[in-house]
């Protein structure tokens, strides 16, 4: 955590709509004027798309399963390293993996390859993290303790398979099988790395269609916003205003006392209205921190 240097972390497994969400984030941080930091999670997997299958290969001849969910696959003590850097300097260093032509292109690389590790842009306002273990905690690290405001991206379980069988099908040339088979490799991972984290968040979003989901492997499309609900659960924030949100979000709801339902289609005002304070907290504070503050504001 730091004043001076905020860093902000939407996490999520794969296919849960972290990127997606990114243009939510840009969109407020447009508004307020805010210059951030983009890094993706991705850029620490260890390997890349050809290494992966290998070490797939070789875990599995030695009985084990391996998943990019996992500390195998991915860099844990580098992402916490950049989250503490960021907040000691106000720098880092990033890099990209390139999931599509149309993203390997520009780099004249592959798809499934790194692009080199450069440094983030100086003077930035805040770190804006995407990806999947942006809360993550292991005997060996701990990168939730860097983040000043954790965001879960978590549809139900069912959404979240039938988002990325498609989105992994469509757009990154994977078979359905293949990706089935990656879930059933990811489970332990999965539920020892990616699900704790939704205890450690702020907010989480979770989406919940409203339409058929119980065979997510013969979905054909997403269920849209229109046919879901997102249940927004709050954590450790003071001073939430549920009255206006229920009041500024037709069709809103409150199914306990920290969670709010908002109609999917609602689910960018929800943001835009959530999570717009949180972060003008986080530049004030960055303000004080820097005795930039302007005591008439
Ligand atoms: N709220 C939503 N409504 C409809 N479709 C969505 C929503 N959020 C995400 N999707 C779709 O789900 C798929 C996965 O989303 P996205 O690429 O954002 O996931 P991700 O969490 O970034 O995945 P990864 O970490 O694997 O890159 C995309 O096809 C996206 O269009
Ligand atoms: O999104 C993911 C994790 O967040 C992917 O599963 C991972 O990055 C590997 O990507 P690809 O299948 O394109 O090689």
């Amino acid at each position: 955590m730091s004043d001076k240097n905020p860093i902000i972390a939407v996490t999520g497994s794969s296919g849960a709509g972290t990127s997606t969400t990114t243009n939510s984030f840009s969109h407020i941080f447009r508004s307020l004027g805010i210059d951030a930091a983009l890094v993706e999670g991705d850029c620490f997997h260890r390997f890349s798309r050809p290494e992966m299958d290998v070490a797939v290969r070789k875990a599995k001849e030695q009985g084990k399963y391996i998943s990019y969910f996992g500390a195998e696959a991915n860099d844990f003590g580098a992402l916490e390293n950049c989250f503490a850097h960021y907040a000691e300097h106000g720098i880092s260093k990033v890099r990209r993996y390139l999931h599509t032509f149309d993203e390997a292109v520009p780099y004249n690389q592959l798809p499934g390859t790194f692009t080199p590790w450069q440094d983030l842009r100086p003077d930035t306002d805040l770190l804006f993290y995407e990806g999947l273990h942006g809360g993550v905690v292991t005997e060996d690290n701990n990168v939730a303790q860097h983040v000043d405001l954790l965001i879960g991206m978590v549809p139900i379980v069912n959404l979240e398979w039938i988002q990325k069988i498609i989105r992994d099908t469509s757009e990154r040339g994977h078979s359905r099988e293949a990706v089935q088979a990656s879930i059933v490799r990811s489970m332990d991972d999965y539920i020892n790395h990616i699900t704790p984290q939704f205890s450690r968040t702020h907010i989480n979003f979770q989406r919940v269609p409203t339409v058929d989901t119980s065979n997510p492997f013969s979905a054909k499309d997403i269920p849209s916003l229109d046919e879901s609900f997102v249940v927004i659960r709050f954590r450790g924030i003071k001073h939430v205003d549920f009255p206006y949100y229920l009041q500024m979000i037709n069709g809103s709801f409150m199914s306990r006392v920290n969670t709010l339902v908002v109609p999917g289609g609602k689910m960018g005002l929800a943001m835009e209205l959530i999570l717009t304070p949180l972060i003008e907290e986080l530049m004030l504070k960055r303000r004080q921190a820097r005795g930039q503050i302007n005591w008439l504001e």
